[in-house]
This record gives C-alpha cells, structure tokens and sequence, in this order.
C-alpha cells in the first residue's frame, strides 16, 4: 500500500484551492493508495503538516502550491527516501516550470501516479533551504513588497517591482568569497539560483540545472533607475548578461558578509527572510531530494 499526502495551499496563486479524496480516487484506487489530504490554514503550517506526513510514514508527499509551499514541504523530506510530488498552484510556479511539470491538475495527478523521479539538487542558506532560488537586494524588496498586497498576483509582482524602484534604499557594502576570490560589491542584488526559471517563464540563469551540484550566481553591482529598468527587459530576452554591471559566476559555494555588521534581507524561493546575522553562507547539497518530474 503506497502512502501519499497530499498539502494543499488553499491560497497560493489565484486562491480557492481544493482537492477532493472523491476526485483523487479517480486516480488512485483504494486497493493500492492510501490517500491523506491536509489543507495549510496560515504561513508556515505546511512544515508542520509535512513533519506530521513523515512521522505517518508517507511514500509521497505532493506540495499543492507554489514555490513557498514546494519550499515548505520538500525542506523537510530532503536527503529522505520520500518523494516529493508538486501540483503547480501557484503564481509563477518556477520550481514546477523547471521540472515541466503541467499546470492541470489532472496531468499533474497523472503524472504522480506514473511516479517517474529524478534526484534533485537542494540549496541551502545558513539554516534555511531553497529549492529555486534566493536573492539578496532588490529582489528581496520587491517580495516584500509584494507580501504586503492582499492579492498574489502577476500584477502584484509587477506593482512591487516598480515600488521597489522608486522606494529610495541606501546600498550597503558586501565582501563575497566565491571560488578563492573575494569581491567587494555595493549590489544592487546578489542572486542564487538551483533552478533555471524565477517563474512566469522569467529567467535570471537560463543555464542552470537542478541536478549538476553547482549555484549558478548573478551579482549585480550598483544600477540607477533606468538601468534597472533595462536590465529588468534585457532578462526577459535573456540578454541581461550583455550589461557590464551583470556579472555571473558558477560555484559550489558562496560567502557573503555584509560590511555594516546589520541583519540580512533575503528572498528564499520567493518568501521575504530575514537572515539574523550578518553573514549569508550559501552551499549545495547535490542530487538530495527525489522530486516526480
Ligand atoms: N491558509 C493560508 N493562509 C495564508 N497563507 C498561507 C496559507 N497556507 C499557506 N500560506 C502561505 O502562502 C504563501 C504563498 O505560498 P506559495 O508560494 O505556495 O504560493 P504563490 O506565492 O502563489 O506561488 P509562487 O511562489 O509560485 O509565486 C506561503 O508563505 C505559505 O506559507
């Protein structure tokens, strides 16, 4: 008898979110599957819902959501025999994107029922994990800003991008250490991707893959307005790289330590973190969680 759980953000993405064991069993009959559903009723439930699911001894368990409910589940079964399903519910859905995993619910079902898996990579930054990315500068203004509207949506995104350029924000001196080499940097947003989608079909690291151990880092050094504005429409046509304030950089590993000896503001596969000291350490654990793609 295969266990599979099902967690399911009933507001993530446009909201209204729901799975019924009636419709489930059109997919997974009861001789073979015991099916379990648990709904997150506020931030951060899904952890303790997928502690419950591990300790119930699942074989499977599906984050039905975005990247913050994918980040939530998958960060307590890595390096486990469980398998993480995903049924895209969310907003930009990068993680899922990345893993072609389809947005209807019922090829998304299917596919958890086919249970083909791959072993994927895991970032981890200090004492948190992440799965897609992490970012530190205007990145993560722009997912505080965002977490502020009632609404998750693209255009939610896209108000807080264009707050998050005109809110005025002092930029601060990091030291990084990455491959032997140490940078000082004013940036305007050091990011840290596993996988090679932000979401929306947008992309900061076309080039990245989930599976060959490596962080693929885009720092970008201090940029006015405008060129925010025309680096935010070369990345849409991947072109981002071509500005000289763009550097990218391959690594196993990175150090960030942040001058002003202050608290660090991060995004961690797009939820606003706060990091309680000064220094990020940010590494790879690779191939350790086993996803159905
Ligand atoms: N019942 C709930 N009420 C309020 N917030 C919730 C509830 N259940 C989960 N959450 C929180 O919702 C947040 C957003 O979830 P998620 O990232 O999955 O969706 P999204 O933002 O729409 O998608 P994406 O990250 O792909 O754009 C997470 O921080 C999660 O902890």
């Amino acid at each position: 008898m295969k266990k599979i759980h099902f967690i399911i953000n009933p507001v993530a993405g446009k909201g209204n979110n729901s799975l019924s064991y009636k419709h489930l069993k059109s997919f997974f009959n009861k001789e073979q599957y015991q099916i379990v559903i648990k709904q997150s009723t506020h931030k951060k439930h899904a952890v303790t819902l997928t502690q419950d699911s591990v300790n119930e001894q699942a074989d499977v368990i599906v984050a039905c959501g975005g990247d913050g409910t994918i980040n939530e589940v998958a960060s307590c079964i890595v390096g486990s025999n469980i398998i993480l399903g995903i049924i895209p519910l969310g907003s930009g859905n990068g993680l899922a994107s990345n893993l072609k995993i389809p947005k209807n619910i019922n090829k998304a079902l299917n596919l958890i029922k086919a249970q083909n898996t791959l072993l994927i990579d895991s970032g981890v930054i200090n004492e948190r994990y992440f799965f897609s990315n992490c970012g530190i500068g205007f990145d993560a203004q722009v997912i505080k800003n965002y977490e502020s509207y009632k609404h998750h949506t693209l255009k939610s995104y896209i108000k807080a991008y264009f707050k998050t350029i005109f809110q005025k924000k002092e930029l601060v001196d990091f030291e990084i250490e990455i491959n032997d080499t140490i940078l000082q940097v004013k940036p305007f947003m050091i990011f840290t991707s596993n996988s090679n989608e932000l979401g929306y079909k947008i992309s900061l690291t076309p080039q990245a893959s989930l599976q060959d151990g490596i962080l693929d880092i885009v720092i970008v050094s201090k940029i006015g307005k405008i060129k925010t504005l025309l680096v935010s429409i070369l990345m849409l046509f991947k072109k981002h790289t071509l500005l000289k304030e763009v550097k990218q950089y391959e690594s196993n590993k990175l150090v960030i330590h942040k001058n002003n000896k202050a608290s660090i503001e991060t995004q961690i596969d797009g939820e606003f973190y706060l990091l309680q000291n000064s220094q990020a350490s940010i590494s790879i654990l690779n191939k350790s969680l086993r996803v159905i793609s």
